[in-house]
């Protein structure tokens, strides 16, 4: 496990004093220490006391560290009385104990020493600072994940820091308690005792760049061993065996990117991409999909297989990746499908939002941004038909760079990875796009069959059994298109079973006249010579 390094060019280093002796053990006096935040790097520069009046603390440190001045703040008088009062105290007591310990209580005297002892525990044993940042190079830092869900069972279970927050969302069944920023948490492992901090910074850059979360994980220098190999190691176990059980799957989308068009290094490009997700409410499930039974009954054991064959990937040699498009018309449940798909694999959805306004680079950080175990999702994928036009390239990603990352980089540098697209024209995609190895189960999402109504009549208003009004609306869906969307809503409104049945005898009854009077005025369009009408958009339009 590296740990993350940084520049020693920094501005903002914090310091910190304490008493000690130098590595040859002659020297005493102060160290000032230059604690990068969130750093391990640590600089130490030697004074004598008598030194400590005179000398320009920052001139020095700027000297030693590479030319950046600092705050002078940092060097407040009262910070400065602060950090020497336990060194007072203790003072007082080693001079006084003689005479001390024959007038006070015992325990008083018990109480100076052991706050002594404490403060020269603290300041004397040198200290490891881990940093655990929110984001890794790429993609989200798993170690950081675990952390945050370890420390708030922690909070939540046992030990409570001196600030923490409540938070409950509307649909939350009980409150949450989670850390405050800059608040310590403690935490005991092997009689090792470890503090744990959440910091925030903001990149310098630019106004509008992130800021980046991380953790501060510090304890006595030692047992880094201990801590890196058994407990963030036991940490993250946990968290994987969580994760794999009860993980609650989560919806990530894209956030828009700035205006303004920073141009950020190359080295930055990355931090650009900035996913935000929810928990996804949306409860679908195969068994709740109206669709065909057999179409269903296939993607599930497709889905299955995907799972399954990580040897047989290997063996052949291909990324283990497969590719979806789910087309039909508006409302037949092609996002329902993803939701089912996504509840039953329990893998995270990434809807990546398509704009003109991408680039191949930004597609490419997107989806590299993306993690393994989880379903891209480009929906509509028909209407970017328009990425052919080589005009827009400014800012306009192409259907060969899109292409490109999916084959290429996106999916070589993962694991259990889905793609799924959408489209209510299949007609319109290009080849490329359809051919197996982009797109390699082609699931047709249709109008409402009977079977799919008695699903969706068996989900909405439980009906297990048979209905008289059946058979009318097993002859009028025959005859109608009608979507699982409409029927949804038409069984949504409010009465008892028969009143509602009834409703939705009424409304396919006006879809079926719509269809025959649309087909009646087809015919006599047709049958006019003079009429110069695009007869099939006409017919479109109307209905
Ligand atoms: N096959 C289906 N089974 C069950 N419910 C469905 C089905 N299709 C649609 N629905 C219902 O209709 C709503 C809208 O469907 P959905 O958004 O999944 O359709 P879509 O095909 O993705 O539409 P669009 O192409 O407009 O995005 C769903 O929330 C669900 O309640």
């Amino acid at each position: 496990m590296g740990l993350p390094r940084r520049s020693r060019n920094r501005t903002n280093l914090k310091l910190r004093r304490s008493f000690g002796s130098n590595s040859d053990g002659k020297e005493r006096g102060l160290a000032l220490c230059g604690l990068v935040p969130g750093c391990s790097i640590r600089l130490n520069l030697w004074l004598r006391k008598e030194e400590l009046h005179t000398v320009q603390y920052p001139r020095i440190l700027e000297e030693v560290i590479g030319g950046h001045p600092y705050p002078q703040t940092m060097f407040s008088f009262t910070e400065m009385l602060k950090s020497l009062a336990p060194f007072f105290t203790a003072a007082v007591v080693i001079v006084l104990s003689p005479f001390v310990k024959e007038r006070i209580p015992y325990a008083v005297s018990n109480c100076l020493v052991s706050t002594f002892n404490m403060w020269l525990a603290r300041f004397c044993t040198p200290h490891i600072t881990v940093v655990i940042e929110e984001k890794g190079e790429l993609k989200s830092n798993q170690i950081y994940e675990a952390a945050k869900a370890h420390l708030h069972t922690l909070i939540s279970d046992s030990t409570k820091p001196k600030r923490f927050k409540v938070s409950k969302e509307d649909r939350q069944t009980a409150s949450t308690i989670d850390i405050i920023k800059d608040v310590e948490v403690i935490d005991y492992f092997r009689d090792i005792k470890l503090k744990w901090k959440l910091r925030t910074e903001k990149e310098e850059r630019h106004y509008s760049s992130p800021t980046k979360k991380y953790f501060e994980l510090s304890f006595d220098k030692g047992y880094e061993m201990d801590v890196l190999d058994s407990y963030l190691d036991d940490i993250v176990d946990r968290y994987e065996r969580i994760q794999k059980k009860d993980k609650v799957v989560k919806i990530y989308t894209c956030r828009e990117k700035s205006r303004d068009r920073v141009v950020y290094p190359e080295q930055d490009r990355d931090r650009n991409v900035n996913w935000s997700y929810v928990n996804l409410e949306h409860s679908a499930t195969f068994e709740k999909l109206a669709m065909n039974p057999e179409q269903k009954e296939m993607l599930k054991d497709d889905l299955d297989r995907f799972l399954g064959g990580k040897d047989l990937y290997k063996k052949v040699g291909k990324s283990w990746k497969r590719g979806y498009l789910l087309y039909g018309p508006p409302g037949t449940g092609k996002t329902s499908l993803i939701a089912a798909m996504a509840n039953y694999l329990k893998f995270n959805i990434y809807d990546l939002n398509l704009t003109a306004a991408l680039s191949n680079e930004d597609l490419r950080s997107i989806l590299l941004s993306t993690t393994d175990r989880s379903i891209l999702v480009i929906e509509d994928v028909d209407c970017f038909a328009k990425f052919h036009d080589k005009e827009k390239k400014v800012y306009t990603f192409t259907q060969s760079g899109l292409l490109n990352i999916m084959d290429g980089s996106w999916s070589s540098c993962g694991d259990e990875r889905i793609i799924v697209f959408t489209t209510n024209h299949k007609d319109r995609l290009d080849p490329a796009l359809l051919r197996p190895g982009r797109m390699d189960v082609h699931v047709h999402m249709s109008y409402c069959t009977m079977d799919g109504f008695k699903l969706l009549a068996s989900n909405y208003l439980n009906i297990e059994a048979d209905h008289q009004l059946y058979r009318r609306i097993e002859g009028l869906l025959e005859n109608v298109e009608v979507t699982p969307a409409e029927i949804a809503e038409e069984l949504l409104k409010s009465g008892g079973i028969d009143d509602v049945l009834r409703g939705l005898v009424k409304f396919l009854e006006q879809k079926t006249l719509q269809k025959a009077k649309a087909s009646e005025l087809k015919e006599l369009l047709k049958s006019d010579d003079n009429t110069d009408v695009d007869v099939e958009g006409f017919v479109k339009f109307l209905k």
